[in-house]
């Protein structure tokens, strides 16, 4: 069979490279010219570990071909795959602009019945009114299916032949079980229900998991008041089964490409709806405190940061992923350039900002971490990269300027082993037994 996936994203990319795995014939299709040609020319623009791989072996099979959307004329395939951008618009709400479009484009070139899989991330609702707003009555019949997608970058394929269930939202039982078989071989549970039912697990399940994370970073400022230390705190607690061991790692706070944007749409979808999602709103104020603590850390220990010199490692918002999208790091850079610091930056794989959110003038990027902390008098821990955990900090100290200041803030170093180093350490709520 053969299916058109329209957005070559992180999504995009990973629907393409899972599903032609499975033996199905993929037309990938992207608005971004530059995209595309990398794609023909074998490149990957994003940076995913072993979806090169996938792709290439599908490649060689002929199980896919990429193409500019000008170059589609007819859409001649039974489904098409939205994998397109729904970005926070400034009210908080979701842009579906993206989304829109492509349903109008796929409209224009359907010349059979199809069905259509959202797999972007769209409010609930949205299906049901898309489907009001441009499909029903079409002279073709078009299903909408929403399927939505769990994957966590850094880990996409992984989460894509692994997941621990698959959500298929729809209003015609052929087609829901159509787009189920197309994880036929994958030995997933699939949860089958209404459109709005699946549109809201993708948004519950990032808000329950934003909101463990704040709730842990609550933790961690209470530990930090009683000297108790957040890290032990989470394994003691995560050991019950219900509570469960993932998202409590305590420190800068989420960021990324989902967990904010999609919280905020909730947030906003919640409000409009009138209902005054309190939760929610204390998750989203306790992430953004938390980004501002490194400064704070900072401020303490050196006093005002004019001049100081301070490194910054990791750029991206977690490790494991090239994507900078609204990385807790970013907006510590920025304020310590507000306060006048002269910054120096690493990140394993991101080397540039292409972006232009800093003067260029106002910071360094370092060659690597020594050249990066050489002169500074603090380093702050934005990404847990394995690289900075198994660095030799005895080496780092040698470069570095008094007073030696570690802030953690993603806790993913021994606090004894850098004390140890002559360093001072400051995590995110981690026993002041460590400060010294
Ligand atoms: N990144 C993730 O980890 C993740 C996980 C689950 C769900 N999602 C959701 O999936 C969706 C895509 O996320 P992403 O991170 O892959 O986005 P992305 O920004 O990496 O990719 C979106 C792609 O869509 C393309 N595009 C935009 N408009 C287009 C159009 N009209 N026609 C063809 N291509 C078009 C863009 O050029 C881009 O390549 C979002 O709704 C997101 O919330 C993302
Ligand atoms: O205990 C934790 C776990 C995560 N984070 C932070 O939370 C953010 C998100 O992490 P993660 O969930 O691993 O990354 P994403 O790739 O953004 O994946 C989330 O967002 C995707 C897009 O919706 C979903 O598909 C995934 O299921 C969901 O985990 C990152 O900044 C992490 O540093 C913490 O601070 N503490």
């Amino acid at each position: 069979m053969r299916i058109m996936v329209i957005g070559l994203g992180y999504v995009g990319l990973v629907a393409v490279a899972g599903l032609a795995k499975a033996g199905y014939q993929i037309t990938g299709v992207d608005i971004n010219i530059k995209k595309i040609n990398s794609l023909n020319n074998g490149k990957i623009d994003i940076y995913e570990p072993g979806l090169k791989e996938v792709i290439d072996e599908a490649r060689l099979n002929q199980r896919i071909s990429f193409k500019n959307i000008a170059e589609i004329k007819n859409i001649d395939c039974g489904i098409v795959i939205i994998c397109v951008g729904t970005p926070s618009r400034p009210d908080g709400a979701a842009d579906l602009s993206q989304v829109e479009y492509t349903i109008e484009w796929i409209k224009e070139r359907t010349i059979n019945s199809l069905t259509i899989i959202m797999k972007s991330t769209v409010p609930p609702g949205t299906g049901e009114l898309l489907y009001k707003k441009y499909l029903a009555g079409f002279s073709y019949k078009i299903n909408y299916i929403s399927n939505p997608e769990f994957l966590r970058e850094g880990q996409a394929l992984k989460d894509w032949f692994y997941p621990d269930r698959i959500v298929i939202g729809g209003n015609n039982n052929k087609a829901i079980e159509e787009v189920s078989a197309l994880y036929d071989s994958l030995n997933a549970r699939i949860v089958k229900l209404d459109i709005t039912s699946a549109e809201l697990i993708k948004y519950a399940a990032n808000a329950f998991l934003a909101t463990k994370i704040s709730f842990i970073n609550e933790i961690a400022c209470l530990c930090d008041c009683l000297g108790a230390d957040i890290n032990s705190v989470a394994t003691g607690i995560g050991l019950d089964n219900r509570i469960g061991e993932g998202f409590l790692k305590a420190g800068i706070g989420y960021g990324g490409s989902c967990f904010p944007k999609d919280v905020r749409a909730l947030n906003f979808l919640s409000t409009i709806n009138g209902h005054n999602f309190e939760l929610l709103r204390a998750t989203i104020i306790v992430n953004s405190r938390q980004r501002l603590l490194p400064v704070q850390k900072l401020r303490s220990y050196l006093g005002n940061l004019v001049n100081k010199n301070i490194a910054v490692l990791g750029l991206t918002f977690k490790p494991g992923t090239d994507d900078i999208r609204e990385s807790p790091s970013l907006d510590i850079i920025r304020l310590l350039l507000d306060e006048g610091a002269n910054v120096s930056i690493y990140d394993p794989i991101r080397k540039n900002l292409n972006i232009n959110l800093f003067r260029k003038d106002q910071i360094r990027f370092g060659k690597n971490i020594l050249d990066t902390v050489k002169g500074t008098e603090a380093v702050v821990v934005a990404t847990e990269w394995d690289q900075f955990i198994d660095t030799n900090w005895s080496e780092i100290k040698i470069v570095m300027n008094e007073p030696f200041l570690i802030v953690d803030g993603r806790n993913c170093l021994d606090p004894c082993i850098i004390n140890n180093c002559g360093f001072i350490y400051s995590g995110i709520g981690r026993a002041k037994a460590h400060e010294r």
